[in-house]
């Protein structure tokens, strides 16, 4: 199977992003307040895309079971996936709201989506969007599995319920996106199949440099634009 493979493919990234500064704060409790910030701020920003690219698959889709399920998924994004940024905004002291309300599109976060938006406009198969959209909810659930099977939390650690969220709530999310992979690719030339597996390669990569993008408190440089 196609997903067999992407997730062969993206094994190594994973590891890295195991390793990575954001990643091993959270495990430590200890990451940099404004890095939890600098990640909300950008990701509340960025879920509400998601949802809009749901959206835009709707009109794409050819069954009633998938658009069932893109209309669940916007659900998730709208009221399920705010409990783990309640418990980032727990983290850091902060109303989540008084949190996401400075926020900006950050250069990592802003090349991210717009990977997403680039397929949704310029493919017709929603295979080619999901295939960059995948790794969202993979990368998440994989990390969240990963760091719960390598460490033991007490049951006070401010992150805790962070990793249980993408540990326990994912799975459907990514069987379907994968169940979908891997039937339209079926129909696809390799050439196709290729784009597919550069897709889902590079949204892993983005997932990586999103956290990073976090942890150094990425921004554009300041040019001033009132001048
Ligand atoms: C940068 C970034 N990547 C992934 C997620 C997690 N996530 C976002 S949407 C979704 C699936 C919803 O259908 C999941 C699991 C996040 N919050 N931020």
């Amino acid at each position: 199977m196609l997903t067999d493979k992407l997730i062969q493919d993206v094994e190594p990234i994973i590891e890295e992003i195991y390793y990575d500064d954001f990643i091993q704060g959270l495990i430590r409790g200890d990451i940099e307040k404004s890095s939890v910030i600098h990640y909300l701020q950008a990701d509340a920003l960025y879920l509400d895309e998601f949802a809009k690219i749901y959206a835009m698959l709707i009109a794409k889709a050819d069954s009633r079971e998938t658009v069932k399920y893109l209309l669940g998924q916007m659900e998730f994004l709208f009221d399920g996936e705010s409990e783990a940024h309640e418990t980032l905004a727990r983290s850091v002291d902060m109303p989540y709201e008084e949190i996401i309300e400075a926020g900006e599109w950050y250069p990592s976060a802003d090349h991210y989506i717009k990977h997403m938006y680039y397929n949704v406009y310029a493919k017709e198969n929603i295979a080619f969007t999901f295939s960059a959209m995948a790794p969202c909810p993979y990368v998440y659930k994989k990390i969240a599995q990963m760091v719960l099977e390598r460490n033991t939390f007490e049951n006070d650690h401010p992150y805790r319920s962070w990793f249980e969220f993408y540990n326990d709530d994912m799975d459907d999310t990514v069987d379907v996106m994968f169940d979908i992979i891997n039937r339209e690719s079926g129909n696809m030339t390799q050439k196709d199949i290729t784009v597919l597996r550069k897709n889902f390669i590079q949204s892993t990569e983005h997932e990586k440099r999103f956290f990073n993008m976090a942890a150094i408190k990425e921004r554009w440089m300041e040019v001033g634009v009132n001048a």
